[in-house]
């Protein structure tokens, strides 16, 4: 007898004796799920109400992943996600987080990626802590749209992929009026020319319009670099707003996003502080090996772990994934986003929901999410992306915290220290290494799905396997919820039992429960 039969009769015994059958008793499907963040939590519940065996194995010791709640303050506050993207009922989400009655806190009825906050929400102010007039703010974000629809002339141009930050710097050689001028002139409908031209004048006169405005706009370069949690230079023009958005805006979860992932939670076999090292796949079953050694068997693995974490190679797959497949790892681009919030005594800044500091460069400029706004709290979140996240995650918490404050000085000088803080690591915790998914330049937007497409008895969830929803919650939820369907065909369509059990999407009528929504 070969080594691998003789391997697969103990991995046979091993799932007969895991499974409890005894002679003539029908054996429940077995299935381990590994990550217990959304995507993973979504496909055990699935599998587990579709009457399978099933274990999450989880490397922290807590559920959640990239939704982590943090209670010490006193009160909730999100140090991973806090929005969901699509405040509708066609959100996969809307079900769950209607029926708990959390509220959600709308920042913006736009969906479009570049603003889940509304214009006239911004503060922005320049590095001598002068407040940028609104109505700049206001035209150069409306500019900023109008560069990026430039952008399409240059992707349908070009056959070859190239960086949004290249892209626009093609739109201003060839249309150096829209460096403003124009623009501002052009956008006050109704208005006489000569009109316009005053009020333009004026503009120019009380705020130096070229340079702020320059520095405007690239506040708005890094909000963009803050949805994709990357720069703009790696960035792919082909495929950076393939993502499909849905209606409704964007919604802050006000009591934070834990609630989502415990109710989904309930009643699973969650074994938390279990790392696995190693899947080894046989053709009638998979053995899962954890930190320590100790082994799990089961007809089948979902991988919810993060891509970050498939990248670093730290799970040893038995026989080696595809080619493809590990294309697709390696191809896809996964950026970094960090949370620094800091708790005050008072609040001290304007009632606005985003305060933003300008910059010459898109690293420069820097934001403050104000949850006062929304949660009744005394808390501003410093969000720094890309390469300026990385270089913040080299610094200790405090020097990082100092970093956050020090930038709230410079746009408001009488700022008081923070009472409390709280920093995030996302790009070096060795259960993420990176904060989301994006399209790097000259890959393509399939990746995610050659990602999310399974290998015999291998299942793949996750935000990064999310074609329609990548880098979300309501992404993870999705594709965990699929790869629980795939699972659940695959796994009995050999037993042979498929109307034995509940269909993973149930086809119960969903009742429609409306969100709680405000705006304070
Ligand atoms: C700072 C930040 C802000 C964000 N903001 C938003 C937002 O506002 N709205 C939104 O929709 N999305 C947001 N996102 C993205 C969103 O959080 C993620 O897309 C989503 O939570 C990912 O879920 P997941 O299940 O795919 O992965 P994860 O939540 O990362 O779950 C994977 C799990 O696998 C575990 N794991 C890792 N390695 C192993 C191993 N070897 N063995 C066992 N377990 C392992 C991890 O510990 C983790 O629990 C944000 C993310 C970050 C970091």
């Amino acid at each position: 007898m070969d080594s691998a039969s003789r391997s697969n009769r103990q991995l046979r015994r091993a799932l007969c004796y895991s499974n409890n059958a005894g002679k003539g008793q029908a054996r429940s499907p077995s299935v381990i799920v590994i990550g217990a963040g959304m995507a993973g939590v979504a496909a055990a519940r699935a599998l587990h109400d579709a009457s399978f065996k099933v274990v999450l194995l989880e490397s922290r010791d807590r559920v959640g992943g990239r939704v982590h709640t943090d209670y010490s303050f006193g009160f909730p506050v999100d140090l991973g996600a806090s929005w969901l993207h699509g405040v509708c009922q066609e959100n996969p989400l809307a079900p769950v987080i209607s029926r708990l009655g959390l509220p959600l806190y709308r920042t913006s009825g736009d969906n479009s990626v570049l603003y889940d906050h509304d214009l006239e929400s911004y503060a922005l102010f320049d590095m001598d802590g002068n407040q940028v007039p609104q109505e700049l703010v206001t035209k150069v974000g409306e500019a900023f749209e109008s560069i990026l629809k430039e952008t399409d002339k240059v992707r349908e141009e070009h056959d070859e992929d190239m960086s949004i930050q290249r892209a626009i710097s093609i739109v201003f050689d060839r249309r150096p009026e829209l460096r403003f001028f124009e623009h501002v002139s052009s956008s006050l409908p109704g208005i006489s020319l000569q009109r316009k031209l005053l009020d333009l004048l004026k503009l120019v006169l009380t705020c130096r319009l070229e340079g702020l405005a320059h520095k405007v706009l690239q506040w708005y370069l890094c909000r963009m670099e803050g949805w994709f949690a990357a720069d703009a230079e790696t960035i792919s023009l082909k495929s950076w707003d393939k993502e499909e958005l849905l209606p409704g805006g964007h919604g802050l979860m006000v009591r934070g996003y834990l609630p989502v992932i415990n109710t989904l939670a309930k009643g699973l076999d969650i074994r938390l502080g279990h790392r696995v090292t190693k899947i080894t796949r046989h053709y009638i079953g998979v053995k899962v090996t954890v930190e320590g050694g100790k082994t799990f068997v089961a007809d089948a693995v979902v991988v919810a772990v993060p891509l970050g974490v498939l990248k670093a190679r730290t799970i040893k797959f038995e026989p080696r994934l595809p080619d493809w497949k590990e294309a697709a790892i390696d191809d896809l681009g996964v950026g970094i986003e960090n949370k620094i919030i800091m708790h005050f005594d008072k609040v001290f800044w304007p009632n606005v929901e985003f305060l933003g500091v300008v910059s010459d460069t898109s690293y420069g400029c820097s934001y403050f999410l104000n949850l006062h706004k929304a949660t009744g709290h005394c808390v501003l979140v410093y969000m720094p992306a890309g390469q300026l996240a990385r270089d913040i995650e080299k610094m200790s918490d405090e020097a990082a915290a100092n970093f956050a404050f020090t930038q709230l000085k410079k746009i408001l000088p009488d700022a008081s220290s923070p009472i409390q803080y709280l920093v995030s690591h996302w790009g070096t915790d060795a259960n993420s290494l990176g904060s989301y998914s994006y399209d790097t330049v000259g890959k393509s937007h399939d990746l995610y799905e050659r990602l999310r497409i399974p290998v015999d008895n291998l299942f793949f969830a996750g935000e990064a396997t999310s074609m329609s929803y990548p880098g979300s919650v309501h992404g993870a939820f999705s594709t965990g919820l699929m790869a629980a369907e795939d699972c659940r065909m695959r796994v009995l369509e050999r037993y042979g039992e498929l109307d034995l059990f509940q269909p993973v999407m149930g086809e119960e009528t969903p009742i429609s429960v409306p969100f709680l929504i405000s705006r304070l």
